[in-house]
């Protein structure tokens, strides 16, 4: 008898990435087997790829090991994560181990804690020469992720999601986006893996957690199931629409871009909006704005600069980025 349809599923979605990683691997000629290491949190979506992940990396000749971050946000988080480490070990990953990271403040306590555990999976990935990270996001963290854009009104970039492979030479990726929460927590009961529910994923306080609770069951109720599905469905869509907008506006830059800082007027207002907006988000990164700091809003309003005002006009962006507009010429400076 084969193992559970939710067991199969997982396996099957993290031997994909896994062939993937091997793939690239034998191209860079390297004799040694890769190694991935599992992100793992100790909830359901993360258990469920570190045993699938321990299935399936010794039948490829794959190295397999696991990191869980303490974010040292809640008492007792240390033992937390020692303990995550031992169901680590019991799977038989290694390295296996926990990594304390210190929570900053900026951009609220949510951006913070994400940024101090990428930044401490990717010392973690150095550290241990890693070929790949695995994240356990899943179908239904991206639909979440869709209607949060959607709710903000954001463009097709915000739409399209988390992507499969992402970060430094495509350390990161997430073999679980095409695979439901449920399917993973009935793969983690199948296999008797103890979980730990994190109480921030019930919090109402939190957007995500009421999205999650209140949110898409009423969507579902009000729509039909399936709306999971669509939503990420909607996500693959915008990030091809989104990737090929991308490419247009690289083209476009070329001939725009003037000496340093400045921007074709004429030529930007030539462009559509999707890719002039493109064009302008870029140029206003590179002048120093933190692109994660910069928002739809703020580049609609340089984009008025070019719309509706003739000739004149200035504004301030994050980053100390200034931008104004000077005859034919957008000028967009730091300082
Ligand atoms: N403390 C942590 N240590 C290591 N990896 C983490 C940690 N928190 C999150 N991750 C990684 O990021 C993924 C997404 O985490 P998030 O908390 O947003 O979602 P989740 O749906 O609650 O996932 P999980 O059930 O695995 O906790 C996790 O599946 C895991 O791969």
């Amino acid at each position: 008898m084969g193992p559970h349809p939710a067991v199969a599923a997982i396996r099957l979605a993290v031997r994909r990435v896994l062939h993937d990683v091997l793939n690239r691997h034998c191209a860079q000629a390297r004799t040694e087997p890769p190694l991935v290491l599992v992100a793992c949190s100790g909830g359901a979506d993360s258990m469920a790829l570190a045993s699938a992940l321990a299935f399936e990396a010794p039948r490829l000749g794959v190295r397999a090991g696991g990191v869980t971050v303490d974010h040292g946000l809640q008492a007792g988080s240390d033992l937390r994560a020692a303990e995550v480490v031992l169901r680590l070990r019991s799977l038989h990953l290694d390295p296996a181990e926990a990594v304390a990271v210190r929570v900053g403040k900026e951009g609220g306590p949510e951006a913070a804690a994400r940024d101090a555990r990428y930044a401490a999976l990717d010392a973690a990935a150095e550290r241990h020469g890693a070929a790949a990270v695995l994240l356990g996001h899943t179908r239904d963290d991206q639909a979440e992720t869709v209607l949060l854009g959607l709710a903000r009104g954001s463009g097709t970039r915000s739409l399209s999601g988390m992507a499969a492979t992402t970060g430094h030479l495509g350390r990161y990726r997430r073999p679980f986006l095409g695979v439901d929460r449920q399917t993973a927590r009935t793969a983690c009961l199948i296999q008797s893996l103890p979980v730990w529910d994190d109480p921030h994923n019930t919090d109402p306080a939190y957007t995500r957690s009421r999205l999650r609770h209140e949110g898409l069951p009423a969507l579902e109720k009000a729509l039909g199931k399936g709306v999971v599905e669509a939503l990420a469905r909607t996500a693959q869509l915008s990030r091809d629409d989104a990737d090929a907008l991308d490419s247009w506006a690289a083209d476009a830059e070329r001939t725009i871009r003037g000496a340093e800082g400045t921007l074709d007027v004429a030529g930007l207002f030539a462009l559509p909006p999707a890719v002039r907006r493109r064009v302008l988000r870029r140029a206003v990164i590179d002048a120093g704005a933190p692109a994660g700091s910069l928002f739809a809003r703020h580049i609609e309003e340089v984009d008025r600069l070019i719309t509706a005002w003739r000739g004149q006009g200035a504004l301030n962006l994050p980053g100390r980025v200034g931008v104004r507009r000077q005859g034919g010429r957008l000028v967009i400076r730091q300082g």
